[in-house]
């Protein structure tokens, strides 16, 4: 099911296909097409950013990628496997198993501890806790929290507990995480950080990532293409390379390519905004 990453050897993500992916909201007021029939193909272990202007359809497609909603038309494979039943129209349990999920607001359980937040997905699939513990401790590690793991969510910064979210959504080892603005309710310098973790974190895990965001550097900072989506209907206005070397650190805006793609997909949601 998995081949090896190309940057450490280990497993690397699923690979995912959208063919003819699009979604009708049906509402009392009438139906909003919200995502025009989209065929997109997103490779095991790459970093794909959604961006686009408000409206455009980015959480729709997101939440049909994590089998929340039912695409209207189109089908939708994970590692050749189809993400929903095509009778019963739910996802595969199979499936939901290579799904991690990450929101903007990290919504942790405050009673618990943060190496149990974290082990929450192990409790719920039965893993002891001796195990549970072992494994929130590696990914706390990884998350830069081997310091907080006794700690409450409330003695924790916004940046912190957004890393928890993130541990806590990688342990049941999904190879696909699914990412809808997680970086949006936090300061710039934070933000900075964490996009540096995340890079890190995801150049030494090979998943597959799938991130949303409205902004235009962090797309750049991150990923290896980025869908651009025009608004109402949304659908796929370009795809762009992003032929910038990794790591890339906080020099790395300083650079010319860097800012002549941030200049240009400035200009390209100025025209599909208009
Ligand atoms: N449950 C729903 N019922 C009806 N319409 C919806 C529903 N969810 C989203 N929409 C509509 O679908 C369109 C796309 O919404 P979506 O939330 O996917 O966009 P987005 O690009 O993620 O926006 P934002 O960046 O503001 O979060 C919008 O016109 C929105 O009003």
């Amino acid at each position: 099911m998995t081949e090896p990453n190309r940057r450490t050897g280990t497993p690397s993500g699923a690979g995912i296909d959208l063919e003819g992916v699009g979604k009708t909201y049906v509402t009392d007021a009438g139906n909003v097409l919200a995502l025009k029939p989209t065929d997109l193909k997103i490779k095991p272990g790459e970093f794909v950013v959604l961006l686009g202007p408000s409206g455009c359809g980015k959480t729709t497609l997101l939440r049909m990628l994590a089998g929340l909603i039912t695409p209207t038309e189109g089908v939708i494979t994970i590692n050749g496997r189809p993400l929903f039943n095509e009778r019963t129209e739910q996802p595969s349990r199979d499936a939901l198993g290579d799904l991690g999920f990450v929101f903007q607001q990290a919504t942790l359980m405050p009673w618990r501890s943060v190496w149990r937040n974290i082990a929450l997905p192990l409790e719920t699939r039965g893993v002891k806790k001796a195990e549970r513990r072992e494994r929130a401790e590696q990914l706390a590690a990884q998350v830069g929290l081997s310091d907080f793991l006794d700690h409450r969510p409330r003695a924790l910064s916004g940046g912190m507990q957004q890393r928890v979210a993130i541990a806590r959504a990688l342990a049941h080892e999904p190879s696909i995480l699914l990412m809808d603005e997680p970086f949006g309710a936090l300061d710039a310098m934070t933000r900075d950080n964490m996009n540096e973790m995340l890079q890190k974190l995801w150049m030494e895990t090979g998943k597959t990532v799938v991130l949303v965001t409205h902004s235009i550097s962090e797309a750049v900072f991150l990923a290896d293409r980025i869908v651009l989506l025009s608004p109402r209907p949304g659908r796929v206005q370009d795809i762009v390379d992003v032929d910038i070397a990794r790591p890339r650190t906080l020099d790395t805006a300083k650079q010319d390519r860097f800012n002549e793609l941030v200049v240009r997909l400035r200009g390209q949601l100025g025209e599909v905004s208009a």
